[in-house]
């Protein structure tokens, strides 16, 4: 027991940030500061974890919510709105809507249906017809009402007229090209990692990654399938809740509950192997005591022990010692792919606690997910006796401390929803206000494209907010040593007095900018960058690789869309 009463009370108000990657921190849930707040009156903020789990069931009348069942009435009133949103030709929103009913609507009834010829209307207004004919498919496969369905019937006979007619938006779209892809040699042992990648310890970043030999700009250095990812709860109708994808929200439901949807029964699957199965039933309370994706910190328990045949005997014999005890995910064999050896080197990594003291909330955190995960029968069967019990507290913990950490965020829409993801190499690059890769998280795909050239020997970063030609006003949560930030520079002080590109790549640039469309303009700056690379940094240097970098993320989505309708057209509706 670790009970130290002479240690100053921390605040509650400083939260822990969704991950290391500036993202704006979301606020604590409110039950969260709440038992904090009493729990800190005591004036042991240090207690032991076993203190705040007892905390926590001391007040378990406090973490119960009404857990949202499916009922067609609600499905019948949701739908309603979507139709409205529809009229107003509000697209997106009417399809969030159409989803949120498809999700209410009890198993195999007619309003399932209804849900998706509702989108099918969405999806051909847009001028989407593989989208319509893909909707009225499932709307079919799921009871719509026979008196309805000539209705369907016109819409499908109009959709396939326009595809005929040449109306498709397949045919103008943005090929799917290298862009996604590793396309340079690749590591034997780990094939979606460049070769000549490695991991290095720096005294002042902890783990990170180096080149050992030269890399150019455009190539695609990672091409990595995430361990784990979440999105927060406000996008539980608009994207995969186990692959993150969007696939245009057409989206199937959870059988059995209203909080999650999938791009494919095979997500579906997946996911309710590896943790929905222990989530299902229990979404409503878990949201209600977690910040926006923290849930992502229980699941790699419920993965683990998954991944260990549901016995937590086994687990715990494998990984009550390892805890931080340093884990290489470069000693791993891919081309023999052990989803068990990789994640006890997730297990097994060295955490660094941040700046901010929040170990508090860390603690809170875990005890708020034990007390409300021990609510879920599945969980109540499997952890049984109080030393299982003891290690699952202890793993919850741990998991909240290595999540934070290394968890990467990204802004999943306008309205700045997030998705988070886990994986064992792209969250080791470590942060730099001048970085020299980016990283592209993409449904069930992280890519990692080099910005500029990188010479044998340097560090791999990557941005997570602030870089020099570009200062968001978001903090880090650790006081940032890299060598923009040592130097004491800030903005285009980073660049050398005097440094200036010739007059010729001032014509050049304006060609750049001029090109006829995003792919044209997306090789002409690669080119640029890696001609004038021995002058940066530069300011205009600086603007093309940031144009360079917005161009990269807009053609992968133009690609991720052109590859969701060519999955449209696999799934048989033509
Ligand atoms: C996503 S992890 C990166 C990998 C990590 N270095 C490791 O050992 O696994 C993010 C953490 O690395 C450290 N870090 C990354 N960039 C840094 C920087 N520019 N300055 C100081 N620490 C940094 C911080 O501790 C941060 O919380």
């Amino acid at each position: 027991m670790n009970l130290s009463t002479s240690a100053p009370t921390p605040s509650t108000s400083t939260a822990p940030q969704p991950g290391p990657s500036g993202v704006k921190p979301s606020p604590p849930p409110k039950l969260h500061t709440v038992l904090l707040e009493k729990f800190l009156a005591k004036g042991v903020p240090n207690a032991d974890i076993t203190v705040y789990r007892d905390f926590v069931l001391q007040h378990d009348a406090l973490l119960e919510v009404l857990e949202v069942k499916k009922s067609n009435r609600t499905a019948v009133a949701i739908r309603e709105a979507g139709n409205r949103l529809f009229l107003e030709k509000k697209y997106d929103e009417a399809l969030e809507k159409y989803n949120e009913s498809i999700c209410h609507a009890e198993f195999n009834s007619e309003h399932l249906g209804m849900g998706y010829a509702n989108r099918s209307a969405v999806y051909f207004d847009q001028g989407e017809y593989e989208f319509a004919l893909y909707n009225i498919m499932l709307a079919r496969k799921h009871n719509f009402p026979e008196e309805l369905r000539s209705q369907l019937l016109q819409r499908e006979i109009n959709s396939r007229e326009k595809i005929i007619a040449g109306q498709s938006k397949i045919a103008g779209q943005v090929p799917p090209s290298s862009r996604i892809g590793l396309n340079v040699e690749v590591n034997a042992k780990l094939p979606f990692v460049a070769k000549g990648i490695a991991m290095k310890y720096y005294p002042e970043f902890g783990r990170g990654l180096v080149a050992e030999r030269d890399f150019n700009t455009g190539d695609v250095i990672l091409d990595e399938k995430p361990m784990l990812m979440a999105v927060e709860h406000g996008l539980r109708y608009s994207v995969c809740s186990y692959c993150t994808a969007s696939f245009r929200k057409s989206l199937i439901p959870c059988p059995n509950c209203v909080s999650c949807m999938y791009c494919s029964e095979k997500c579906l699957e997946m996911d309710h192997r590896f943790t929905h199965r222990f989530e299902c039933g229990i979404m409503e309370r878990l949201r209600n005591a977690s910040f926006n994706t923290s849930i992502i910190t229980s699941r790699l328990f419920f993965y683990g022990l998954t991944l260990f045949g549901d016995n937590l005997q086994l687990m715990m014999k494998s990984c009550w010692d390892t805890f931080n005890s340093g884990g290489n995910p470069f000693d791993l064999d891919y081309t023999q792919y052990d989803p068990l050896e990789e994640f006890k080197t997730m297990h097994k990594v060295k955490f660094r606690l941040p700046k901010a003291n929040i170990e508090h909330h860390y603690r809170m955190c875990a005890a708020l997910h034990y007390a409300i995960f021990m609510k879920h029968p599945l969980v109540q069967s499997l952890v049984v006796g109080k030393t299982y019990q003891g290690f699952m507290l202890q793993c919850l913990l741990n998991y909240t401390r290595v999540v934070f950490f290394l968890m990467k965020d990204t802004l999943a829409d306008p309205q700045n929803r997030i998705i988070s993801f886990l994986s064992p190499i792209a969250t080791v690059f470590n942060h730099s206000c001048d970085p020299n890769v980016l990283i592209i998280p993409r449904a069930s795909r992280i890519v990692t494209v080099v910005l500029r050239p990188i010479r044998k020997g340097e560090q791999l970063t990557s941005s997570y907010g602030p870089t020099w030609w570009d200062i968001p006003n978001l903090p880090l949560t650790f006081d940032c040593r890299c060598v923009v930030c040592v130097l004491g520079k800030k903005g285009s002080d980073w660049c050398p007095a005097g440094r200036q590109l010739p007059a010729d790549a001032n014509r050049e640039l304006k060609r750049v900018c001029d090109q006829a469309d995003d792919v044209a303009m997306l090789n002409a700056a690669q080119q640029f960058i890696q001609r004038y690379a021995a002058l940066y940094p530069e300011v205009n240097l600086g603007g093309m690789v940031k144009l360079f970098h917005m161009l990269l993320i807009k053609v992968t989505c133009c690609e991720t869309d052109a590859r969701d309708r060519m999955r449209v057209l696999a799934a048989g509706i033509i």
